[in-house]
């Protein structure tokens, strides 16, 4: 393993008299330091697997990290290790501590629809644009573990206000549904290990030691998961880059760097120079552009790799020429160096750009997988079948049991939902447990009655189902018993209906192929479904071109990468030049531009929609910002391409390539 390690990669994972904190640019290896250091610990150290928890930022790094993982260690990744985001843990955390949360085991995960209906339920807003702005200053209070009285002193502007009004009835609906969301995931471990000795120390000593990728990206409430878990000891090795610090505005908090220094006077500081992921023209541009930054920390950043390609970069008339363009040129590009489509990446700013770049891919019959896009668990059909998972699990989820109960309609009415909704809401009941009481018959007729009894008989039915068989096969008589298929085709328009009708049927497959794969049971499936940002297509041989927002891409890399819309009011974005944070949109195109490793293509729009207007853009500042060598390249190219030209070129490109 030493050969594929240099001096300060080998320092930091033998260490282990305290915690490590490797800070270090892109692709300099910080990942790969705690892929060998979980081998490192297992193989020469004895630790235990299951006494070692690797944290990374999201599912799909945490894929990643576990193939890796695997290839180092024969093969498959050892059995007990926690591999997972900071959410996950959070989620075992809780699920093995429910009764000290004052939470069933089976308590519901509430995804941001959900929090931003309930926030407009308990503050009467019935505008969804404010309910939404409330429920995000919430979630960034409970992210910086503000309680209500403490938010309230802060709150100074009207929305903020309303929102501190709101923030402790949304925290007791939530109790009530026997439901927590993201930001608890969090934030309910590090007041129970707070409050808690005896817990806390429990898990200190299962879990060892700890390793934490991209943690430039935590924030406050994670920051201190990470000291409790970690205690005295401070057994710990985290790795990050301050110039890729992109989450500041979700309470990420870069200040955690230099906590780190003052928490743990004795913190060993590994810096690694040297990047193996990109050609030189790629790193110096990197290089150039970020040092527009204040500097947090020194940082160099050298390669042995040769010059490489020129980056490029093309003016476009405007987004679906430019979505052309990186269609034309992926497939010019493919043919020419017979590479997979799973070597290209389209980059972009905001997932509203995606769609147009989607079309264009179909259009030239190139394959592709989108992350980071609009979930799938996000689509109306997967959240109806969510529903009754949910209410399968979790009964007092109020939420799911209307969801359910409405979808498809079964004759149940809002004034009879209503009426049971105040009895629970006197009774202090949730709306399942109501539904057989004998209190609430006063209040509805024999017939609503009787709908809602057959109703909740139907969930005990199926609860009692669930508890034994594969969670798959629950679904699918679920599905056939509320004829869900007909009911589809019979209120939607036949194609949306065998769109969502084949969506519905990819779940299902899904669903069977985790029970049966990680041997989960319904609950457990039910639970990580909210956590879960895609369907991610989990096979690692499909050939497609990787599409995702910049935010997404985030610890990846790829052959050839594409940024489209690097404009001003895009990259940077409007609401940041207006605000003067220039800063962290720098480092998202840094966090861009550092992913390719052999070459970079920089795409903007010469004018671009917004609602029905067209407006005109210029290139970013960033493009210029990244020296000279770039610069000239755009001023080169900056006659956009001519359809026919590239069109030209890629069909005779075709014409050699099937001909020989
Ligand atoms: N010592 C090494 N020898 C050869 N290749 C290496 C070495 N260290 C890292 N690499 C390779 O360099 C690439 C970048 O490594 P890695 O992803 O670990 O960097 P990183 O610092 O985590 O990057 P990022 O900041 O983007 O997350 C990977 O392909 C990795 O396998
Ligand atoms: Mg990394």
């Amino acid at each position: 393993m030493s050969a594929q390690l240099n001096p300060p990669q080998r320092e930091a994972i033998r260490y282990l008299d305290g915690p490590c904190l490797v800070l270090a640019g892109a692709g300099s290896g910080k990942t790969r330091v705690i892929t060998h250091k979980i081998a490192w610990l297992v193989e020469e150290c004895g630790l235990s697997p299951a006494n070692i928890a690797a944290i990374t930022f999201t599912n799909k790094a945490a894929r990643e990290m576990q193939e890796r993982v695997a290839g180092l260690m024969g093969g498959r990744a050892p059995k007990g290790l926690t591999l997972c985001t900071f959410h996950a843990l959070g989620v075992r955390i809780i699920r093995q501590e429910a009764q000290h949360c004052g939470l069933k085991p089976q308590f519901s995960i509430l995804d941001a629809a959900d929090t931003v209906q309930i926030v407009s339920d308990v503050a009467k807003s019935a505008d969804k644009a404010i309910a939404r702005q409330m429920q995000w200053q919430i979630s960034s209070w409970k992210n910086a573990m503000l309680t209500p009285e403490q938010a309230a002193q802060l709150a100074d502007n009207e929305i903020a206000a309303a929102a501190a009004a709101a923030y402790a009835e949304y925290e007791r609906t939530l109790r009530a549904y026997q439901a927590v969301d993201f930001d608890d995931l969090i934030g309910l471990p590090v007041r129970l290990f707070e409050d808690n000795a005896e817990v806390r120390e429990r898990w200190q000593n299962r879990l060892r030691y700890l390793l934490i990728d991209e943690y430039q990206d935590t924030n406050r409430a994670q920051y201190r998961l990470l000291r409790q878990l970690s205690g005295v000891r401070g057994a710990f090795t985290a790795v990050g880059d301050d110039d890729q610090a992109i989450y500041a505005w979700r309470g990420a908090d870069v200040e955690n760097l230099r906590l780190l220094q003052q928490d743990y006077p004795k913190l060993k500081v590994v810096k690694l120079e040297q990047n193996y992921r990109s050609s030189a023209r790629i790193l110096g541009a990197a290089n150039t552009l970020i040092a527009n930054n204040e500097k947090l920390f020194e940082k160099r950043l050298w390669s042995e790799h040769g010059p490489g390609d020129q980056i490029t970069v093309t003016a476009c008339r405007d987004a679906e020429h430019e979505a052309e363009t990186v269609a034309m040129k992926i497939s010019a590009h493919r043919f020419q160096n017979r590479t997979r489509f799973a070597d290209y990446a389209v980059l972009y700013r905001g997932n509203h750009q995606a769609r147009v770049i989607e079309q264009q891919l179909r259009n030239h019959k190139i394959p592709y997988v989108i992350s980071g896009g609009q979930s799938f668990f996000d689509k109306a059909e997967i959240r109806d079948l969510i529903a009754w998972l949910r209410l399968l699990v979790n009964e007092d989820d109020d939420l799911a049991f209307i969801r359910a109960i409405t979808t498809p309609r079964r004759g149940v009415g809002a004034a009879t939902l209503e009426a049971i909704g105040a009895y629970a809401g006197q009774r202090h009941v949730s709306l399942f447990a109501a539904a057989f009481e004998q209190g609430v018959a006063e209040h509805l007729n024999t017939r609503q009655l009787e709908l809602v009894h057959e109703f909740a008989a139907y969930i005990n039915r199926l609860q009692q189902r669930a508890a034994r068989e594969p969670a798959g096969q629950v679904l699918e008589d679920l599905l056939v018993a509320i004829r869900y298929e007909a009911w589809l085709f019979e209120h939607l328009d036949p194609r949306e209906a065998e769109s969502k009708w084949s969506n519905v049927r990819d779940f299902v497959d899904w669903l069977a192929r985790k029970g049966d794969e990680d041997d989960k049971t319904l609950l457990e499936l039910t639970q990580t479904i909210a956590l879960i940002s895609m369907l991610d297509k989990e096979d690692p041989d499909f050939d497609g071109v990787q599409l995702a927002t910049l935010h997404a891409s985030k610890g990846l890399e790829f052959g050839h990468v594409f940024m489209v819309g690097v404009e001003e009011g895009l990259l940077p974005h409007q609401s940041s030049i207006d605000e003067d944070k220039i800063e962290e949109e720098r480092r998202l195109m840094y966090v861009g531009v550092t992913r390719a490793q052999r070459s970079l293509n920089v795409l903007w729009c010469e004018r671009r929609k917004s609602g029905k207007e067209w407006r005109r853009c210029e290139a970013s500042r960033f493009i210029e910002e990244m020296g000279d060598d770039v610069l000239s390249a755009a001023r080169k190219s900056n006659e956009p391409v001519s359809k026919e030209d590239g069109r030209a070129r890629a069909a005779g490109l075709m014409a050699i390539f099937e001909r020989g």
